[in-house]
């Protein structure tokens, strides 16, 4: 939004204070863009939808909206509170979201029903309560696709600072750990015929596979509900999920969270796998017991993990995961390449426009 501030947007009638919206007199207005926290600002009146934003985001996808909507806008890189979510939204047709942001059958009702669509800019849902929205007939669009390949890249990279141990190195290096050069320090498995068994070969899967394939993988195992034909071209064997991972010495979640996926990494599950295997999850910190996880990794039931993902987000920093030098915890940054962010942001527009104008959307949850 301070971006948005430089063009000198004129307001219309409405300004949101504090969270709050007010009526003031029309007129040019820039400075309130400035603030960098809680404020939320309607802008372009004139008989077009009314759409709640509920963070701040890429000017490229608000400039996109603010052609064809009224927007109000929670302007903070902060989660909006839920009880200013709530006295925002209030005749709203549109809703802008992140996956940060519970939108449950409470939203809806705040909203009302002129709200017919609901356009989360991620590529996981978990967060939208799909009944809710099968019962209103609220559309969903969400952004899968465009993010495929930053965050496929990312995986990589958690993978390798996980197996050779390069948060580690960079710590010692720091503090002065970093003695003369031993030949095992900081040592760990390679990819180089390896198995790397993926849970969930989606697209998300599928690209992550075909970038470790150059490492020398020795052996792709699947698991999920179907086979996939574009496996062969890995190749990738669809495996029941217990040899998956008790086979794998690199576990890789690439799935959604479901009911089926929720809390299914347990204790049983990590004690299937060898004392050797490396744990990685970009899927939702929900589909891994962070308890079992814990005693799994201090009692050397498998050698390491990483996560880009955790229950919740953040992770406090005193949680015992953090204590470990076996874990590596990044801060959901799977799709966070600058251009993947502003065409999310874009999509998202596009999808909640097509909503609202009861068109196709260009990416929608079939409910
Ligand atoms: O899009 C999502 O669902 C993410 O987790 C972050 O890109």
């Amino acid at each position: 939004m301070q971006r948005t501030a430089a063009i000198g947007l004129r307001l219309s009638a409405r300004v949101c204070y504090r969270g709050f919206s007010v009526r003031k007199a029309t007129g040019i207005c820039s400075s309130i863009f400035t603030s960098s926290k809680v404020t939320a600002v309607n802008m372009n009146s004139g008989g077009k939808p009314r759409v709640y934003v509920t963070r701040r985001i890429p000017k490229e996808g608000l400039d996109l909206l603010s052609k064809e909507c009224e927007v109000s806008i929670w302007d903070s890189d902060d989660a909006v509170p839920q009880d200013v979510l709530l006295k925002n939204i209030p005749g709203i047709s549109g809703l802008y979201c992140l996956l940060s942001d519970r939108i449950d059958g409470a939203v809806m009702d705040a909203a009302g029903p002129s709200l017919k669509a609901i356009s989360t800019l991620s590529v996981g849902y978990d967060h939208i309560n799909l009944d809710e929205c099968r019962k209103r007939g609220i559309r969903i669009g969400y952004t899968p696709g465009i993010l495929t390949d930053a965050t496929a890249e990312l995986t990589v990279g958690l993978l390798l600072t996980t197996s050779r141990r390069l948060a580690e190195g960079v710590t010692n290096v720091k503090n002065g750990g970093w003695g003369t050069w031993k030949p095992m320090w900081l040592t760990g498995p390679g990819l180089l015929n390896s198995t790397v068994g993926l849970v969930g070969l989606g697209r998300i899967g599928m690209a992550i596979a075909q970038r470790l394939k150059p490492f020398g993988v020795k052996r792709f195992l699947y698991s999920g509900n179907n086979k996939k034909p574009e496996a062969d071209s890995l190749p990738a064997e669809f495996v029941p999920f217990e040899t998956l991972v008790k086979e794998s010495g690199f576990v890789v979640v690439s799935c959604s969270l479901n009911a089926q996926t929720k809390g299914l990494f347990n204790k049983k599950v990590f004690e299937m796998m060898s004392s050797n295997a490396i744990f990685v999850n970009i899927s939702r910190g929900a589909v891994v017991n962070q308890d079992d996880l814990h005693e799994a990794l201090t009692t050397g039931q498998i050698r390491a993990a990483g996560l880009d993902v955790t229950t919740p987000e953040p992770l406090p920093t005193d949680h015992p995961l953090l204590k470990l030098d076996n874990c590596v915890v990044f801060p959901h940054i799977g799709s966070a390449s600058e251009e993947t962010r502003i065409a999310m942001s874009i999509l998202t527009t596009r999808n909640l426009l097509a909503g609202l104008m009861g068109e196709e959307m260009p990416e929608e949850v079939q409910l």
